[in-house]
C-alpha cells in the first residue's frame, strides 16, 4: 500500500508499530483527532502472518468478565460508524449461542453479565435447543443463552478500511517497513529496515512480536504466542448450517472432555463450510509459525472431531480446510493497554488472547488517548501492566 506524503515531516505525533487490527485503529483514531500519525507494519499488506486476517470474527457481548460486555455498547457504536464512512457492511447479525454446563460458574458469569448490562436474550434448556436450532444438540446437564445482537464482523474487509479511512484523514502508512530499534526520549526515535523516523509518543501493537520489540525496552510480559488451527467443516446438506437456516455463531464453554472454549461461526466464506474452532493452540515462534515441532500431534483437531460428532452431526466430523493465525496469550486472558512502566511516551496494546478483534474500535481509542495524554475513556485497570508482578527487567 503506497504511503502518502500529506504527514510532510519526519517528526510525528505518535507512530504505530503494527498494522493488525488494533495499531490500525489506534491510527485512525489518532488521524481522526487531526495529529500527525505514522503506521509501521514489518509486512507488505496484506498479509496472514499475524492474528488479524481471515474473513470472519465473532462479535458478542456474552463474556464472563463484566468489562468486556460493558465496552461493547462503544465498540457495536464505533463499527457503526466505521461502516457509514467506509460505506460498505461489516456486521451481519446472526446471534449467538452459549452452550454451558447448568449451575458452572462460567455459564453463570455471563448470566450475570448479561443481565448486568441489560443485553437482550434468552434462555434454552437442552430440549428446547435442537426445535430452536435444527443442528445443535445439547445433552442432559447442559443449557444455553441466546444472544439476539451479537454477529459475524467481515474482518478481512474491516481491517482494509480503518486503513483507508486513516490514510483519507491525512495518515501515513509504511508497509515492507520492519522496526529494528526504538530509542526511547521526549522524542522516540524509531530505526526500521528503510531508514528512521521520530515522534513525540510510540505505540507499539505488534501482535506477538510484541516482546521481541520490547526486549531492548528491558520490559517483558507474560504474552505467549500460540499457533492456533482454523478449522473448516463440510455440511452434510448443503444449507443447513448458513444464513438461509438462520444458524447463530456458538461458544461452548470449556469442559472436562475440551479444556477451552470452542467456537463457530455459520458458513460463509468457504461455500457449505462452517468454521468450528478451539480456542487454544501451541506455543510458537512468530517468526517460525510454520515449522512442525518433532512428533507433533493436533490435540486441537482431535477435540474438535469429538465436538463436531457429538454436538453438530449434521457436519463431516473431519475438517475440510485447515488454516493458521496466532493468538497472544496472558494468564488471566486479559489484555495490556498501558504505557511502559519506565518510558511513559511509549504505550502498549497487547495479549489480546484471541478476542480482541470485536474490541479493537475501543481498544484504538484508548491507546490513541493514552499516546495523547488524555484521560482513557474506559476503565483501564483490568489492563494495567502491574497486574503481572516482576516482569520488568532489570538490565537496559
Ligand atoms: C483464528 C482466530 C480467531 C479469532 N476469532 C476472534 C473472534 O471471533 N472475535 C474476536 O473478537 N477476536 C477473535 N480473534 C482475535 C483477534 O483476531 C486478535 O485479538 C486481533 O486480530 C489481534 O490484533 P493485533 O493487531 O494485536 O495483532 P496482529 O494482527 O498480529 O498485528 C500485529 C502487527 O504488527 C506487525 N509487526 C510486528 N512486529 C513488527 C515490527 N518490528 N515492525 C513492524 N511491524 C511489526 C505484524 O506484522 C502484524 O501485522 C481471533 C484470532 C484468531 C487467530
Ligand atoms: O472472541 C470471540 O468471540 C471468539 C470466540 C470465543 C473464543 C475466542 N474468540
Amino acid at each position: 500500500m503506497a504511503a502518502p506524503s500529506s504527514a510532510g515531516s519526519s517528526l510525528y505525533d505518535a507512530i504505530v508499530v503494527g498494522a493488525g487490527i488494533q495499531g490500525s485503529f489506534t491510527a485512525y483514531h489518532l488521524a481522526k483527532q487531526g495529529r500527525r500519525a505514522l503506521l509501521l507494519e514489518q509486512f507488505p499488506l496484506p498479509h496472514s502472518r499475524g492474528s488479524s486476517h481471515g474473513q470472519s470474527r465473532i462479535i458478542r457481548s456474552t463474556y464472563p468478565q463484566p468489562h468486556y460486555t460493558r465496552m461493547m455498547p462503544e465498540c457495536y457504536r464505533l463499527w457503526a460508524q466505521l461502516e457509514a464512512e467506509a460505506g460498505t457492511q461489516l456486521y451481519r447479525r446472526t446471534g449467538l449461542l452459549v452452550l454451558g454446563a447448568e449451575g458452572s460458574p462460567a455459564f453463570g458469569a455471563c448470566l450475570q453479565s448479561l443481565a448486568q448490562h441489560r443485553v437482550p436474550r434468552e434462555l434454552l434448556s437442552a430440549q428446547e435447543l435442537p426445535q430452536r436450532f435444527p443442528g445443535v444438540r445439547a445433552y442432559r446437564g447442559e443449557t444455553a443463552v441466546f444472544e439476539p445482537t451479537a454477529g459475524v464482523l467481515r474482518a478481512d474487509k474491516a481491517l482494509r478500511a480503518v486503513q483507508d479511512l486513516f490514510l483519507q484523514a491525512g495518515g501515513a502508512l509504511q508497509d515492507g517497513e520492519k522496526v529494528v530499534a526504538i530509542e526511547p526520549g521526549p522524542v522516540v526515535t524509531v530505526r526500521t529496515s528503510a531508514g528512521v523516523h521520530r515522534a513525540g509518543s510510540l505505540v507499539i501493537t505488534a501482535g506477538p512480536w510484541t516482546n521481541k520489540l520490547l526486549a531492548p525496552l528491558g520490559l517483558q510480559l507474560p504474552l505467549q504466542p500460540l499457533r492456533v488451527s482454523v478449522c473448516y467443516w463440510k455440511e452434510k446438506v448443503p444449507g443447513t448450517y448458513g444464513s438461509p437456516a438462520r444458524f447463530p455463531c456458538f461458544l461452548s464453554l470449556s469442559t472436562s472432555q475440551a479444556p477451552h472454549d470452542i467456537y463457530g461461526l455459520p458458513a460463509g466464506e468457504y461455500p457449505g463450510m462452517v468454521k468450528v474452532c478451539y480456542h487454544h493452540g501451541r506455543p510458537v515462534d512468530p517468526d517460525e509459525r510454520d515449522r512442525e515441532p518433532e512428533g507433533s500431534a493436533l490435540p486441537d483437531i482431535q477435540i474438535l472431531r469429538g465436538f463436531v460428532g457429538q454436538y453438530l452431526p449434521g457436519l463431516e466430523p473431519e475438517p475440510a480446510v485447515v488454516e493458521s493465525c496466532m493468538y497472544t496469550i496472558t494468564p488471566d486472558e486479559d489484555f495490556v493497554l498501558d504505557r511502559h512502566p519506565q518510558f511513559s511516551n511509549i504505550m502498549i496494546g497487547a495479549g489480546f488472547s484471541g478476542h480482541g478483534f470485536k474490541l479493537a474500535p475501543v481498544v484504538g481509542k484508548v491507546l490513541c488517548e493514552l499516546s495523547l495524554g488524555q484521560a482513557p475513556s474506559c476503565n483501564v485497570e483490568p489492563f494495567r501492566i502491574q497486574r503481572f508482578p516482576g516482569q520488568r527487567r532489570a538490565a537496559l
